[in-house]
């Protein structure tokens, strides 16, 4: 069934059962990994809400859960500079940081989030990414952990929105041309 969000029509994409059973298995590799770590995971807001919810439960290791505010796109576009409100009150010298993102495009927010990261001496960044854009990614940095590879096409759902609507629908949809 298609949606209808603004002045625009969108498809489904993925089922909400489907990045269910994706989210679990993705939280089965990160307590491997995680084990014998120090894990704060850090979700960049809003998009990342609904899968951090999933994602974290799916995590079966104590970690701390926290959230930065990034904003870098106004309708389908992105602005180019992310702006980044880095309020964090969690020590995270010494912390072994996963970045949870609902989508990784064209990878400019989560470059100058690491950049920013770095600079408080974690002893390690990875990201965790829902949704990744391969086509669109202009950047070379590893993303450590991806749900799913998604052609290059403006997404909602799950958290991801169209000028501020569409984020608590259950499953993805795409738009359609
Ligand atoms: O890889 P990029 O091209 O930088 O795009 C990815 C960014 O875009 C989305 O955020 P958005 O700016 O839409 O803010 P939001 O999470 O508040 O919706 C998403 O949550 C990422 O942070
Ligand atoms: N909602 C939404 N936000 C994005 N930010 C970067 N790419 C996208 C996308 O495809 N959909």
């Amino acid at each position: 069934m298609s949606k209808k969000i603004h002045d625009k029509s969108f498809e489904i994409f993925l089922t909400k059962e489907e990045i269910e059973s994706r989210v679990s298995s993705l939280g089965a590799q990160i307590k491997k990994d995680f084990e014998r770590k120090d894990p704060v995971l850090l979700g960049v807001l809003k998009g990342c809400f609904v899968f951090m919810a999933d994602l974290s439960r799916a995590i079966d290791l104590p970690v701390e859960v926290s959230f930065i505010r990034l904003q870098s796109y106004e309708g389908f576009h992105s602005t180019g500079k992310p702006q980044i409100s880095l309020s964090i009150k969690e020590k995270l010298e010494g912390r072994d940081i996963l970045i949870v993102e609902d989508i990784v495009d064209t990878g400019n927010s989560i470059y100058h989030l690491k950049k920013e990261l770095e600079d408080l001496k974690p002893n390690s960044v990875s990201i965790v990414a829902l949704l990744h854009k391969a086509d669109a990614f202009r950047f070379n940095y590893p993303i450590d952990y991806v749900g799913f590879e998604i052609p290059n096409k403006f997404v909602v759902g799950y958290g991801l929105d169209y000028d501020d609507l569409g984020r608590n629908l259950p499953d993805i949809y795409q738009v359609i041309d």
